[in-house]
C-alpha cells in the first residue's frame, strides 16, 4: 500500500484505491475503487476487508469529494489563441482574427493546444470535455495521453460550397472511424456543423443523418447572437432552432451551445426532441451577445442544460467553478429573479447534467459508477466556514483549491502534482509561438 507523490505506481495506477478521510456534503467517508476503476464501497470507515484489499491508499483529510466536472462546450486547442483578440464584436472576431490564425494552425499545434487544455482541466477539476475543433485526430492522441474523457467532432464549415463539403464529410468519417479504431472508451467521436450561419441546410441534413445512423452526437452553436436569429429568418423564414429541426438535426443525441436568442417555442422543440444546452455565461458576456440563455424557460419546458466555458480565445479560461458562480450570479442578475440558479442547480450542471448530455459516466459518486472523482482543499480561507459545502464550491472557491483529480479511477493529479507539466507548458508555448510567427510570414 502506498500514497507517495514519489510513488509512481500512483499516476500508472494499475490497481484498487483506497481514499480515506475526505467528505461528501456533510458525510465524513472513505471511498474504495476497485481496479477496474469502479467505485466499489462508500461509507464512514469502509471496511476491513476493503484496507487490506487496497494496492494504493490515498489519504484525504480535509478535502471535500465531488464529482468530476463536465466541460459540455469548447475548442480546446484555443489555450494556443489564450489572449490573442480580446474585446471585440463576436463576428469581426472570429471572420478577421480568429479564423485567419486558424488557417495557419498544424496537427502539432492541435497537439500542443489540446495537452494544454487538458492539463488546465485537470488542474481545476475538469475530467471530461465536448471538444469542436479541427485535426482532431491530433487532439485525440492529447486526451488519449491526459487520462480525461473527451467527445471529439472535427468543426464541420461549409459555407455552401460543394468542394468545402466533400472534405468536411472526409474529415467526418476520418475522425469517426480513427476514434473508433483506437478503442479508448474514455474517448468518443461526434458531428459537429459549426452553426446554422457556416453550414447550409442541405449540408446540415447530412450532418443530422449521419449523427442518426452513426449513433453518435451532434454537436453544434446555436442562436448564439441576435444577428444570427435575424439573418436565418430572413433566408429561411424560421428560428435556427426551427431550421436545424427541419434538417433531421435535433435529438437525443443533439448538444447546442450557446442558446442565448432562442424564444419560448424554441425551448419547448428543443424538449420535445431531447436536446440537451450548453450555457457558456463567461463567453456570452466577453462577447456581449445581449441576452442571458433563457434557462427559465428551458428549465420549465424541461431541457437538460449543461455548463460550458466555451474556448479559451473567448473566456479566456477552462475554470467550470468560475463558470459556475457566473452561471449562477448571472442568470439571476439577467432575468431579475433572485431565486433562479442556486448553488445545488449550478453545481448539476457542471456534474450529472454534463455527463447525460455527453452520455458519458461519472456526474455523481455512487457505488457501481465510474471513479471520477475531485478532492477540493478545505483547507483554504474560501472553503472556511463551512456553513453550506455547495454554496462555498460555487460561490466561493475557484479551480485553484482542486488538490486531487482521478478519472476512471485513475490518478490524473495528486496533491497538485501533475506528471510531466513542465514538458506540457514549454510544448504549448512553443506552437503559440511558432503559430503567430508562421501567420505573420504568411505560410
Ligand atoms: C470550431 C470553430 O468554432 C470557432 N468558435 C470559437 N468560439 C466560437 C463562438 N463563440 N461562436 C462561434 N464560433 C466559435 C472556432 O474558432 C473554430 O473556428
Ligand atoms: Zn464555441
Amino acid at each position: 500500500m502506498s500514497a507517495c507523490v514519489h510513488d509512481p505506481d500512483l499516476f500508472t495506477n494499475k490497481g484498487s484505491i483506497l481514499i480515506t478521510g475526505t467528505r461528501i456534503g456533510d458525510r465524513n467517508v472513505d471511498i474504495f475503487i476497485d481496479e477496474t476503476g469502479t467505485i466499489r464501497d462508500i461509507g464512514e470507515g469502509v471496511s476491513k476487508k476493503c484496507r487490506s484489499e487496497a494496492e494504493h491508499q490515498i489519504s484525504a483529510e480535509k478535502t471535500l469529494a465531488i464529482p468530476g466536472l463536465v466541460n459540455a462546450h469548447t475548442h480546446a486547442a484555443m489555450t494556443l489563441l489564450r489572449g490573442y483578440a480580446d474585446d471585440m464584436h463576436l463576428q469581426q472576431w472570429l471572420s478577421e482574427k480568429i479564423w485567419p490564425l486558424e488557417a495557419h494552425l498544424t496537427g502539432e499545434d492541435v497537439y500542443w493546444g489540446t495537452k494544454l487544455a487538458c492539463l488546465e482541466m485537470i488542474r481545476s477539476g475538469t475530467v471530461a470535455f465536448n471538444d469542436m475543433y479541427f485535426f482532431m485526430e491530433d487532439a485525440a492522441r492529447a486526451v488519449d495521453e491526459s487520462g480525461i474523457r473527451g467527445v471529439l467532432c472535427h468543426g464541420f464549415i461549409t459555407f455552401g460550397l460543394a468542394e468545402k463539403f466533400e472534405s468536411e464529410v472526409k474529415a467526418t468519417e476520418n475522425l469517426v472511424s480513427h476514434i473508433r479504431g483506437m478503442n479508448n472508451p474514455r474517448i468518443t467521436p461526434a458531428v459537429g456543423p459549426h452553426a446554422p450561419y457556416t453550414v447550409p441546410p442541405e449540408h446540415l441534413e447530412w450532418c443530422g443523418s449521419y449523427s442518426k445512423d452513426e449513433d453518435i452526437m451532434l454537436h453544434i452553436h446555436l442562436s448564439e447572437t441576435e444577428q444570427e436569429v435575424i439573418d436565418c429568418k430572413k433566408a429561411h423564414g424560421v428560428t435556427p432552432a426551427v431550421l436545424l429541426d427541419q434538417c433531421g438535426c435535433l435529438s437525443e443525441r443533439t448538444l447546442a451551445a450557446h442558446g442565448c436568442w432562442l424564444e419560448d417555442e424554441d425551448c419547448r422543440l428543443l424538449a420535445e426532441r431531447g436536446c440537451h444546452v450548453a450555457h457558456n455565461p463567461v463567453s456570452n458576456m466577453k462577447l456581449a451577445t445581449g441576452r442571458a440563455m433563457p434557462y427559465p424557460s428551458l428549465r420549465s419546458a424541461g431541457v437538460n442544460v449543461a455548463l460550458a466555458t466555451d474556448g479559451c480565445s473567448s473566456n479566456n479560461n477552462l475554470d467550470l467553478f468560475e463558470e459556475m458562480k457566473v452561471a449562477a450570479i448571472g442568470q439571476k442578475f439577467f432575468w431579475k429573479q433572485d431565486t433562479l440558479l442556486p448553488a445545488e442547480e449550478a453545481l448539476s450542471m457542471a456534474t450529472s447534467c454534463g455527463a447525460k448530455a455527453l452520455g458519458i459516466p461519472g456526474g455523481s459518486i455512487v457505488v457501481g459508477q465510474a471513479a471520477d472523482i475531485v478532492l477540493v482543499s478545505l483547507d483554504h480561507p474560501s472553503m472556511v466556514p463551512l456553513h453550506n459545502p455547495v454554496s462555498n464550491l460555487v460561490y466561493s472557491a475557484s479551480g485553484c483549491q482542486v488538490s486531487t483529480v482521478l478519472c476512471n479511477g485513475r490518478v490524473l493529479m495528486y496533491e497538485k502534482e501533475i506528471p510531466g507539466e513542465t514538458a506540457i507548458l514549454s510544448g504549448a508555448a512553443d506552437a503559440a509561438a511558432g503559430l503567430l510567427n508562421r501567420a505573420a510570414q504568411n505560410t
